[in-house]
Formats: structure tokens, C-alpha cells, sequence
């Protein structure tokens, strides 16, 4: 009997549970270290902030001192970056501005707005307080950010912009990081022709490298182009066996259909083996999962919107678990209102591409066009997936869907 097709589900925890992190570590320059993976946990060696500091331009004094008769003389002045380190008398304040070290004994600092200027009995400059100030007020505490010895990120946490700022607060100038993983890329089809070369009837042009390459960018991998491969076994052959030498993950597109020239199934049971070649998603049937050694293979099917989907929803996951990813929770949906009928037939989980928005009444969405799998346009005028469940027969507009907005690699 025929097996069944995996759902995308399914497919997904199929290859998690076959793929592991790649090994090893790379130290590299903070500066260099956006959006890569960290191999081991952080913790703060010091006390963010590492002293308690004023949060405002004021005057730094005591609250239990502070009356509307009784004038504050100041005595000096604490600036960033340069302390005022003497001994604080009683009735007395200190000029302070934000982030300047709260001098010892005084525990409250008041903003220059709230005081007035005015002269002590000995017609020295001194404040007085327009309103009696809480004890503590607009002082940054040691530690309140962030404490010594304190986790701050653990291991397989990817790293963002404000995550390298933060890392640069607490002193680090490297980081210990996850290798990238190396995704080789090739389309494989004799129809097709490079952008930039003239296009003789019959051929088109390769756009699945292109989109393909552009979304593993966002996922900060190295790529290994491997080029347009023509329909030719052994050809194909040397580019698996490439792909097998220098990289940790083989993506192709086409060949994995039933086409008379879908060698790329051959050459996978040749060199390697497959562990599924069909999922029940659309579009995205024709999508296979093996491995050639060490190299994971990722076959993703021709049409060019199958590519997309397959890449983002069935790939991503796999590659951010491959790259050392803490695993990530499920993507988000949403639920919103079609303005238009959606036809459906049942049989396999649908992605049909939408465009979303919020009005007055809540998220709405309607689809942009032609559903073909071929057409890229579908895609390109997107913002998000209508995600309609396999058993889902259509749906009228009016009616509520799930819809998915579309991940960084389609950002
Ligand atoms: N008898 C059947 N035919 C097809 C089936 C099926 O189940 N039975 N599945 C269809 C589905 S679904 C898809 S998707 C495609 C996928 O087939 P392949 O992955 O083998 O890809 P090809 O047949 O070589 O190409 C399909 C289509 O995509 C165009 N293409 C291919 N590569 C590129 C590229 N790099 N850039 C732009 N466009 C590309 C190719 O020219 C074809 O038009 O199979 C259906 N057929
Ligand atoms: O994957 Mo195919 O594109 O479902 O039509």
C-alpha cells in the first residue's frame, strides 16, 4: 500500500530528530558578531550599572534633609567621569549630572527643574526643593541592570543588535560563537538560462538560486553557489559530490518530481540515501529530505513559489537547529477576516499567499491574484501565508482564517 504523505508537521519533526548542531566553536570580534549563534552560555562578570549613579542633571543630596526654609549648599560638583570623592556635610548638596558617580552619604538626586537657586546664610550658592523628593529618586542602583556572576544569555541564543550592545556594556570584545554552516546551492534544469544572458525561446531564466541564496542571507549561513547544473546525470553526480567534500547542507532545486529527467533521486539512493521525498503541503509536494554522508540534502521542487515555501517553512527550522539554534517555539499565527473566496481542494495543507492589515473592525487579509505555484508575483506582493488546513474544503469571504505573516527570510 501507497504510504502517506507526511504532513509539513510531521516532516519537520522527522528532520529535527535526524540533524544535530554542528560541532565546534569560533571566537570572533564583537563587532563581527551580529546575528551569529553563541556556543556556550554568557555571565556578567561585573555590576551593570557598576555604581550607583544620578539618572538626571540635578542635585544630588539627602531626602530626610530636604525642606522648603532649609537651603542646600552645594559644595562641588560630580560629573561623568569624574567623581566628587570628598565628604558631604550635613545641610549641604552636590551638583550632579546623569551618570555621574551619587557621591557616598547622599542617597537622592533632584532634577535642576525642580529647585530653585538661591543663597545659604553665609551667602554661599545653595538650592532649596520645590517638593519633598522620595528617598532614592532618579538614582541608578549598582547592579540593577545586570548583576555579577548573572546569566545573561544562554547557549544557542542568536545574536541581535541590542544583544551586541549589551555584550559591550559588560566589557566583552569577543565572543565564543557556533561555526557557520555551509549550504551549498545549485538549480538543476536544461530550460534554464542565468539573468544577465540573452533568453532563446523555450528557456527561462534561474530565479529559484536567486531567491534562495537571498533568503539563506538572512539566515547568516556561507554559501556555496554551485551554479546552473543541466539535466545531466553525471554532471549532477560532481555537483552532489562537491556539495558532500566542502559543505554541511546541499539545497537544489527541481529534479524531484516524476519527470523523466529527475535524476537527483538516483543520484541521492547512489550516494546517500532518502528519507522522505513528499510532503502533503501546497505547494510544496515534491520535497525531499535526505543525507549524502555528513551533507544534509534538501531537494526543493521547481515551481519557483514551491521553492519559497518549502525553504522557509519546512527548511528554516532544520537549518536553525543544524546552526546550534536554541529551539525555536512555533511561528505565530493570527486570525483574520478574508475579503475574498479562497478556493481549496482538499488533500494537502495550503499556503496560499496574502496580503494582511489591521482596519477598525481587526486584522483583515484577502489573497493578491493567481494562486500558481509558478508565479512569483504571488509571492513578491505578499506579507503572509492563508494557511488552510488539509480536510478544508474553501472559504467564502466574511470568513475567519489563520493566516501566517512571513518569517525574516521573506522580510
Ligand atoms: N505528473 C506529475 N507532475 C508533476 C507533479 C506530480 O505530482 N505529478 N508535481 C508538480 C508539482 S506540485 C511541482 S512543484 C513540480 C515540481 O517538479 P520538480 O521539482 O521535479 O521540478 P521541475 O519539473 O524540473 O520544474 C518545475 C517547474 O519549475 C521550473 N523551474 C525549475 N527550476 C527553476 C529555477 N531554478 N528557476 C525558475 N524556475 C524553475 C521549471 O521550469 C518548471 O516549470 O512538478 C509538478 N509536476
Ligand atoms: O509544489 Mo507544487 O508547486 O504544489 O505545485
Amino acid at each position: 500500500m501507497k504510504k502517506p504523505m507526511l504532513s509539513a508537521g510531521q516532516a519537520i519533526q522527522t528532520m529535527l530528530e535526524q540533524v544535530d548542531a554542528k560541532a565546534g566553536v569560533e571566537s570572533v570580534a564583537l563587532a563581527q558578531a551580529l546575528d551569529r549563534v553563541l556556543s556556550e552560555a554568557v555571565f556578567s562578570a561585573i555590576d551593570v550599572p557598576g555604581y550607583d549613579n544620578a539618572a538626571m542633571d540635578g542635585y544630588a543630596l539627602r531626602a530626610a534633609e530636604v525642606s522648603p526654609d532649609a537651603p542646600l549648599t552645594i559644595v562641588g560638583a560630580a560629573l561623568a567621569g569624574h567623581a566628587f570623592s570628598e565628604k558631604v556635610p550635613a545641610g549641604a548638596c552636590v551638583r550632579i549630572t546623569t551618570g555621574a558617580v551619587l557621591p557616598a552619604d547622599l542617597d537622592t538626586v533632584v532634577m535642576q527643574e525642580l529647585v530653585s537657586q538661591v543663597a545659604d546664610r553665609n551667602s554661599l550658592p545653595a538650592i532649596t526643593c520645590q517638593l519633598i523628593p522620595d528617598v532614592g529618586e532618579h538614582v541608578r542602583k549598582a547592579g540593577e541592570d545586570i548583576c555579577s556572576g548573572q546569566l545573561v544569555f544562554a547557549a544557542g541564543h542568536k545574536l541581535r543588535p541590542a544583544d551586541i550592545g549589551l555584550l559591550a556594556s559588560l566589557g566583552f570584545a569577543t565572543v565564543k560563537v557556533k561555526p557557520r554552516l555551509k549550504v551549498a546551492v545549485l538549480s538543476s534544469g536544461d530550460e534554464l538560462i542565468a539573468p544577465g544572458d540573452e533568453l532563446p525561446a523555450g528557456k527561462i531564466y534561474d530565479s529559484n538560486r536567486y531567491v534562495i541564496k537571498a533568503m539563506l542571507q538572512r539566515l547568516d549561513v556561507d554559501i556555496i553557489d554551485l551554479g546552473l547544473v543541466p539535466d545531466d546525470p553525471k554532471l549532477l553526480e560532481n555537483a552532489f559530490q562537491h556539495a558532500m567534500a566542502e559543505a554541511d547542507v546541499l539545497i537544489t532545486s527541481a529534479g524531484v518530481s516524476v519527470g523523466d529527467a529527475d535524476y537527483t533521486r538516483q543520484i541521492l539512493n547512489k550516494l546517500g540515501q532518502i528519507d522522505f521525498w513528499q510532503v502533503a503541503i501546497k505547494p510544496g509536494k515534491p520535497f525531499a529530505f535526505g543525507k549524502l554522508k555528513q551533507c544534509y540534502f534538501f531537494g526543493l521542487p521547481g515551481n519557483p513559489v514551491a521553492a519559497v515555501v518549502t525553504l522557509e517553512q519546512l527548511v528554516q527550522p532544520v537549518l536553525r537547529k543544524l546552526a546550534g539554534e536554541l529551539t525555536a517555539s512555533a511561528p505565530s499565527t493570527l486570525q483574520a477576516q478574508t475579503l475574498v473566496d479562497l478556493k481549496k481542494q482538499s488533500g494537502r495543507q495550503d499556503f496560499q499567499r496574502g496580503w494582511f492589515w489591521q482596519d477598525d473592525t481587526g486584522l483583515k487579509v484577502k489573497t493578491l491574484g493567481a494562486q500558481c505555484s509558478g508565479m512569483l508575483s504571488s509571492i513578491a506582493n505578499a506579507n503572509c501565508y492563508i494557511v488552510l488546513a488539509a480536510d478544508n474544503a474553501g472559504v467564502q469571504s466574511g470568513d475567519t482564517v489563520t493566516i501566517l505573516p512571513f518569517s525574516a527570510l521573506l522580510r
